[in-house]
């Protein structure tokens, strides 16, 4: 069988012999990578790469690296060699769920070359977007390709300027409604009297000023995805017709009372804290309930470590490829700047001031004066920003060498379990990510 030298495995762990020879055999090289080093894993653009896991003997040790090694190469499509026992543990049926495909032993070299073909032939699963690799967007990206093909709501909570938006499209691009439409509406962008007709649709003369009959945007998104922005300002008259929805598949048009059926998913975000809406009487609880099926938790950008220079990086060379500008880095005492700074407007401040920066610099290195943060952060800012980092870390640590297991994580950090669950919630880290 002809090499197929743009082909590449890379085995997370040490294959035995008989895996080695039939990788050998149909002619897809074998790279071996030491799970807890995964990091180390470099590719080089171009390279059609699938990650294979042997969950057949894994232990508790090696279970919990392949993990971490799989929520760091989320996008790579992978492939899981397990036996009948495999989802009978906890652990693996996890770790299995991670994976993109699955191939039952005793396979022989015919079915692992159809199995790792068939990895490579399904669409790119791509979330480049959204730049990262602090331990907390290592939890969003692992959430993002669990949740993708989940027909489910998704509720996506964060400050304002973490990314909801851009996550909500992710999992649109994710999921198999890829190729179907992405609508995005701002309900608290909207005149409390259009929503109803912006949402549903209306028919003509439904009321004053509607000429023609029109489609909402529930309507216009069939077979693909919703993301309602601000879904706490949405009103109640609304609320009530988006609760059938999700209830029952059917909207009514405005001035209507035919149910046309719809093949929506429903995302929605919210910066606010929805249950003290609800306690206010201004957010159905049913609604809540309904939308609240699956919750991602975007971290703050002060709670990200060092992917705030990575992320400056990032916008700063992409500023470059449209812009000639002289800034091409940043000094020293700018990239403390960025550490320091506790980024109140998160990753759109960031944008923000990067491009800004890139613009007013006059030498190759962009300086704190160009980012306006030379004196703009207190110290006493700096070190909570320094505190949440260090505590979050800590947190995720624990979470990770005790494989979610909240009492030993209480016990490692000597804390109670209630403070575990606090600072779960304090700083956006999803128990169900490492799960
Ligand atoms: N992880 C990321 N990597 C790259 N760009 C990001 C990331 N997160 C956010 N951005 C960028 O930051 C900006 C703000 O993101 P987005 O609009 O998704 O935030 P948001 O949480 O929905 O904000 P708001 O609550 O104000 O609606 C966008 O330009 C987005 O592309």
């Amino acid at each position: 069988m002809a090499p197929r030298a743009q082909h590449c495995a890379i085995w997370f762990g040490t294959p035995g012999t008989r895996e080695q020879a039939m990788f050998a055999a149909i002619g897809w090289p074998l790279r071996l990578a030491r799970a807890e080093a995964a990091r180390q894993v470099g590719m080089r653009g171009g390279d059609l790469v699938v990650a294979v896991v042997d969950l057949r003997d894994a232990d508790a040790a090696h279970i919990e690296a392949l993990e971490t090694a799989l929520a760091e190469h989320a996008d790579l499509p992978t492939l899981a060699l397990v036996d009948a026992d495999t989802g009978e543990d906890p652990a693996r049926q996890h770790l299995l769920s991670l994976c993109h495909a699955r191939l039952l032993a005793p396979f022989d070299a015919g079915r692992l070359e159809a199995a790792l073909a068939s990895l490579l032939s399904s669409p790119r699963r791509d979330i480049a977007s959204i730049g990262g690799q602090s331990p907390a967007m290592l939890g969003v990206r692992a959430l993002l390709h669990r949740y993708a093909d989940v027909e489910l709501p998704v509720l996506i909570t964060g400050e304002s300027g973490t990314g909801k938006e851009l996550a909500a499209r992710a999992l649109h691009d994710l999921s198999s409604r890829r190729g179907k439409p992405f609508v995005a509406m701002n309900c608290g962008a909207i005149s409390p009297t259009l929503v109803q007709s912006e949402l549903f649709g209306h028919e003509r003369g439904a009321f004053t000023g509607a000429a023609t009959r029109r489609m909402g945007l529930f309507e216009s998104a069939d077979g693909g995805t919703v993301f309602l922005d601000e879904i706490g300002d949405l009103p109640l008259d609304a609320q009530t017709n988006l609760l059938r929805v999700l209830q029952e598949g059917t909207v009514e048009r405005v001035g209507s009372s035919h149910a046309i059926r719809v093949d929506v998913r429903v995302l929605a975000a919210t910066h606010v804290d929805l249950e003290a809406a609800i306690a206010a009487g201004r957010f159905r609880q049913d609604l809540y309930y309904r939308l609240d099926v699956l919750r991602l938790q975007l971290p703050p950008l002060r709670a990200r470590g060092d992917d705030v220079e990575l992320l400056a990086r990032q916008f700063l060379d992409t500023f470059r490829t449209g812009h000639a500008v002289q800034a091409r880095g940043f000094s020293a005492a700018a990239r403390q700047c960025l550490r320091r700074h506790a980024w109140p407007g998160n990753v759109r401040e960031l944008l923000n001031r990067v491009r800004r920066a890139a613009v007013v610099a006059e030498h190759a290195l962009i300086e704190p004066a160009d980012l306006q943060l030379g004196g703009a952060t207190p110290q006493v800012v700096a070190l909570d920003a320094h505190r949440d980092r260090t505590e979050r870390d800590a947190l995720v640590d624990a979470l990770r060498a005790t494989g979610c297991n909240v009492s030993a994580s209480a016990r490692r950090l000597r804390v109670s379990r209630v403070t575990i669950y606090r600072l779960c919630r304090k700083h956006g880290v999803s128990l169900e990510a490492f799960r």
